[in-house]
């Protein structure tokens, strides 16, 4: 069985909820398999006219599927579960994507019994290319576990993890992406810096990032090697690595990731989780 079979019910069509949609219907799963639930009307209108899929209300959506995928901000999660706890059964599953929001605030504020499972995607679900990790909560199985590696496996990689790690999952892959945007907008502004024409410079800076991503995945070498690789005795490479150390990127790279984590951390302390 499939996490499609018994209908999925995505709610929240923002940002993440229709990267997974587009994701999913890019896969086996088709338009009559999904229904969204969102409350922005213009992204009502472009969900409906761009993927063909129905956007329903929470009961409706709650009747017509067997997964219930939750994609609101951690923010707006709490009426939503008030909502949800009126119509969700055991027969449900329940995943969420909200950042810091722990299984067990969820389990405590649905019928008692609902298998959660928890997950952290990222937006490269648009390529096929997430990078997800899922954690059962205390009342899901295997098989509620299986049914969501599957799920998300249609638009990219699958991690299982214990859900202590979810945090720092979250500000690694989770965020990641925003990252290396960052690192492209301020490497694309460097090579303006240097006289370059912008579409020269973001052609060579994108090649170059999605090369050295494919040899980081398929070589198996650590970082550090295919860094001194590129890194000539005396020459260009070594004389930007200075800089950089002299900057304090890596030290802020720590920094950055561990306020992330400790940002999903209170997020779900906010929920009362
Ligand atoms: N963006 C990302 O890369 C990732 C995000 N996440 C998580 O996914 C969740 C959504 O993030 P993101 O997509 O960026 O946020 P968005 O704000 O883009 O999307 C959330 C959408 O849900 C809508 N919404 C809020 N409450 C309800 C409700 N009760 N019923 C239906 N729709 C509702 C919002 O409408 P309105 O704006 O009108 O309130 C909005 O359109 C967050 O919890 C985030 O932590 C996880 C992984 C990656
Ligand atoms: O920024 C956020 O809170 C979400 C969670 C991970 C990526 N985006």
């Amino acid at each position: 069985m499939t996490g499609i079979q018994g209908g999925l019910a995505i709610i929240g069509g923002g940002k993440i909820g229709e990267a997974l949609l587009s994701g999913l219907l890019r896969g086996h799963a088709k338009p009559q398999d999904i229904v969204v639930v969102e409350k922005y009307p213009e992204r009502v209108t472009y969900l409906t006219t761009r993927y063909g899929v129905r956007v329903v209300d929470v009961d409706e959506a709650v009747r017509s599927s067997r997964t219930v995928l939750i994609a609101v901000k951690p923010q707006d999660i709490d009426p939503l579960l008030d909502e949800l706890a009126g119509s969700v059964t055991t027969e449900h599953l329940i995943v969420s994507i909200a950042a810091g929001i722990p299984t067990s605030h969820i389990e405590a504020a649905l019928p008692a019994g609902v298998p959660v499972v928890r997950c952290m995607s990222n937006t490269p679900a648009v390529v096929d290319e997430a990078m997800t990790a899922i954690s059962a909560g205390s009342l899901a199985t295997d098989e509620h576990l299986g049914l969501a590696d599957t799920l998300l496996s249609a638009v990219g990689r699958v991690v299982r993890v214990p859900e202590s790690q979810l945090d720092a999952v979250t500000a690694l892959s989770g965020s990641g992406p925003a990252y290396f945007f960052f690192l492209v907008e301020a490497m694309i502004d460097a090579g303006i810096l240097l006289g370059l024409p912008r579409a020269l410079a973001a052609e060579l800076i994108v090649q170059t990032l999605f090369g050295s991503a494919v040899m980081l995945r398929d070589s198996g070498e650590h970082p550090v090697r295919l860094r001194e690789a590129v890194t000539s005795p005396g020459g260009t490479t070594i004389s930007a690595i200075r800089e950089l150390e002299n900057h304090g990127v890596r030290a802020a790279f720590l920094a950055a990731i561990e306020a992330a984590s400790n940002r999903s951390a209170e997020l779900g302390r906010a929920s009362g989780g």
